[in-house]
């Protein structure tokens, strides 16, 4: 199950980018033998002030057809890591081809792509900026990877 990325905002070279490379290379190795990824990262921005909106319809374009949906949302479910991994395994077990995490800009993510969502998480009630977002949906998602290969990085 190939694992995409899809956020609004260019990443540009700075602690946040290496952070975000380190954890998806790590996850590109940790994945293959378990059927999990290789991840790409989909990058949209609207330079027409469509806000929202036009973020959306981008975002919407970027997640492949009949991928799995995972929003990012402050008001969406907080989960454990092992219980995230779990999600990963059953969408992979269940012949899902593509999985794809939404990342929102400045205004969240538009009702018409979160509607389509099959899940939304929450990485706690506090509102991050989208770029912190991205690096810790990447490590959650390297997390899992070790979760599932039994690897001692995630300890309880
Ligand atoms: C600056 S926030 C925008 C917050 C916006 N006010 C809203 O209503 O969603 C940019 C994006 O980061 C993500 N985000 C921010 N805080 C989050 C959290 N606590 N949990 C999960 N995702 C979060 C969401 O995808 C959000 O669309």
């Amino acid at each position: 199950m190939r694992l995409h990325l899809c956020a609004v905002g260019r990443l540009r070279a700075g602690p946040e980018r290496a952070l975000v490379d380190d954890y998806l290379d790590r996850l590109g190795k940790t994945g293959r033998p378990l059927g999990l990824g290789p991840p790409e990262e989909h990058e949209v921005e609207d330079k027409r002030g469509g806000g929202m909106v036009a973020e959306g319809q981008l975002l919407a374009r970027a997640v492949p057809a009949g991928a799995a949906i995972c929003v990012l949302d402050e008001r969406g479910r907080q989960m454990t890591s092992p219980e995230f991994a779990e999600v990963l395994a059953g969408w992979r077990d269940a012949g899902r081809q593509d999985a794809a995490f939404v990342i929102g800009g400045a205004d969240g993510i538009d009702p018409a792509l979160r509607s389509r969502a099959d899940l939304a998480i929450s990485f706690g009630r506090m509102v991050w900026p989208h770029m912190l977002v991205r690096v810790m949906l990447a490590e959650q998602l390297y997390r899992a990877a070790t979760i599932l290969a039994g690897s001692p990085y995630h300890r309880v």
